[in-house]
């Protein structure tokens, strides 16, 4: 099995095994040569072309696992949305009364991405590593749909789940069933492991979490356990919501860089940790790199441990840091150090 999947289902291993967040994406100079030619959706939408650029990463650097190349926001506009990136999802018209809730559609599985399923197919023809499918968690892709795009605090939405919290609910639960659907597709096309992403949780207090976030990412992670692929889960700026994270049904949970991997081991026992080096150290010096990358490796040691960044690779990042990042992190051998605890005492 590879090292990648024998972590993500919970064994320490020798090495920790690493994927970057955007691996694919616009530092590289062979995604902006496509992008010239073609616009962000129609690389999700070609499956020829989601393939090339998932495959893209992994033709320079040895990474353990690809992540399919399409975007949060893939399956919703079947629901009946315009969405358009510049750079990130903006919509045409925010969705936000109870009409515009219930005319949205909850499609089929094979009517959601016919071009996904494809997509993974082309590229489990090819790459040497695990495939991990992706979905956007329901609190988070109801904060586009509702804020209508990115935004700082995001408080149309916010505002939006106290003066509708109805609406919300019945905004959540289509969201829910079309994610579950979504999900499924990708996992019967072969995706190998799946990541909710929740970026924008980190917005809410853990009342908030409880009510709006946490029913129905269990709801998704419960309906896809029984294809027995890792379930991994991101909420970015999240440390206040472990309590009800560690609850989750998913093996895995991505920690941002703002906390050590050891402070976070305790409050979620049982879980694999994903990350957390600040993508910004990929743009510091060559040493700086590598003392910060084996921080984050000595911090990960006591428990299985999938190395990543804590957020997005950012697109200023020179392409030959991330060999440098993969080079330390695959000498790196685990059971040759102590462990944070030892280390604390030393
Ligand atoms: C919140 C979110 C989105 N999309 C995604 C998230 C969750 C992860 C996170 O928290 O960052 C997930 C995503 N989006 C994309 C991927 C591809 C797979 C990979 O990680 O390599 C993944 C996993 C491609 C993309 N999605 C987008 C791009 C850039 C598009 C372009 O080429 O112009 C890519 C490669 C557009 C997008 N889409 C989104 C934003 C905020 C943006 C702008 C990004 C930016 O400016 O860096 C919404």
């Amino acid at each position: 099995m590879s090292l990648f999947l024998e972590a993500a289902r919970g064994q320490d291993t020798a090495r920790a095994p690493i994927w970057i967040m955007r691996q694919a994406g616009r530092y590289l100079s062979e995604y902006r040569a496509l992008r010239a030619r073609y616009s962000f959706w129609e690389m999700c939408r070609t499956p020829e072309l989601a393939a090339e650029v998932t495959l893209q990463p992994l033709r320079r650097f040895d990474l353990d696992a690809a992540i399919l190349f399409q975007d949060i926001m893939t399956p919703l506009p079947p629901m009946g949305v315009e969405i358009d990136f510049s750079p990130g999802p903006v919509l045409k018209e925010p969705v936000r009364s109870a009409q515009q809730v219930r005319a949205l559609r909850v499609p089929e599985g094979g009517e959601i991405a016919p071009f996904v399923a494809e997509a993974i197919r082309l590229i489990r023809a090819e790459s040497p590593v695990p495939l991990i499918g992706f979905g956007g968690a329901p609190l988070t892709l109801a904060t586009y749909l509702v804020q209508g795009s990115g935004s700082k605090d995001y408080d149309e939405f916010r505002q939006f789940l106290r003066y509708a919290p109805e609406t919300a609910h019945a905004l959540l639960d289509k969201l829910t069933d079309l994610s579950v659907r979504y999900l499924k597709v990708q996992l019967q096309a072969g995706a190998q492991a799946v990541q909710l992403f929740d970026s924008w949780a980190g917005l809410h207090d853990a009342r908030v979490y409880r009510e709006f976030a946490k029913p129905y990412n269990t709801r998704i992670f419960e309906a896809l356990a029984a294809f027995g692929v890792p379930r991994l889960y991101i909420a970015v700026g999240a440390l206040h919501l472990y309590g009800e994270i560690k609850d989750l049904p998913c093996e895995v949970v991505s920690v941002d860089w703002r906390v050590p991997l050891s402070h976070v081991r305790p409050l979620l026992p049982g879980k694999t940790l994903q990350g957390n080096l600040d993508p910004a150290v990929l743009l510091a010096p060559e040493g700086v790199l590598r003392a910060e990358a084996e921080r984050v490796l000595r911090e990960g040691l006591g428990g299985p441990h999938i190395f990543n960044l804590g957020h997005g690779i950012m697109r200023q990042t020179d392409p030959e840091r991330l060999a440098q990042l993969v080079a330390v992190v695959r000498e790196f051998d685990r059971r040759a150090h102590t462990t944070p605890e030892e280390l604390s005492h030393a």
